[in-house]
């Protein structure tokens, strides 16, 4: 059997851990309090989209949001992973969208009820190209962006993430055993807004990666 390509994760079928108010920007402008312990959520492999097909809007929602988020892809799995060597874990990044649907998650939220149909519906996870670790030294002072249609609404540095990568590493390994090829979607910075039918999402890692995706609706 010839050796996977870790390039191709998305096809592995892999873990997708997201971690949610992240940014205090972000959780502020939704009124959540600012935690004080990481929030996390899971999407399945069956919401990984990549460049070339739409995102897809789910029927039962009127309000799809974009959610722009540095992805850290696991190239090394481990059980309780010291933050002192977290970063030995890295294969590389990825740009993604945390696409969710807003008021699926106001009413599950107001009701008690768990994210799974606000966050992890088919298409929810659109990707970039596989970014090596050599090519971001520093991913904590890199700076994210998201236009729709030509307009700018995400522009943050993830230096304003509450936790930090090592940190989330550590945090979710303690929980969830990290395997070669999951990713941890690490919390968007504020600006997160709704899209329409026939819009174009575009969004890039400053100098490293740009990616476009088509909103559309399933035909
Ligand atoms: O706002 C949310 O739904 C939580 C989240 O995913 C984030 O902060 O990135
Ligand atoms: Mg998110």
């Amino acid at each position: 059997m010839s050796a996977r390509n870790i390039a191709r994760f998305w096809e592995w079928g892999r873990k997708i851990i997201c971690v949610g108010r992240n940014y205090a920007d972000h959780a502020i402008e939704l009124k959540n309090a600012i935690p004080s312990e990481p929030v996390l959520f899971l999407k399945p492999p069956s919401a990984y989209v990549t460049e070339g097909s739409p995102i897809l809007l789910p029927f039962y929602t009127s309000s799809l949001h974009h959610e722009v988020e540095l992805g850290v892809l696991i190239g090394k799995g481990g059980t309780d992973i010291p933050q002192s060597s977290a970063m030995e874990h890295v294969a590389g990044y990825v740009l993604c969208l945390d696409m969710t649907a807003r008021d699926i998650q106001d009413q599950c939220k107001s009701k008690g009820l768990p994210w799974t149909l606000a966050k992890a519906f088919n298409t929810s996870c659109p990707i970039s190209d596989f970014i090596p670790k050599e090519k971001i030294p520093d991913p904590g002072n890199i700076n994210l962006w998201l236009k729709v249609n030509d307009t700018v609404k995400q522009n943050g540095s993830t230096s304003q993430m509450i936790f930090s990568i090592p940190y989330l590493i550590n945090y979710i390994s303690q929980i969830i055993s990290l395997e070669e090829g999951d990713l941890i979607l690490t919390g968007t910075p504020k600006g997160v807004s709704s899209v329409q039918e026939q819009d174009v999402l575009q969004a890039g890692i400053d100098g490293i990666v740009t990616m476009t995706f088509k909103v559309d609706r399933k035909s």
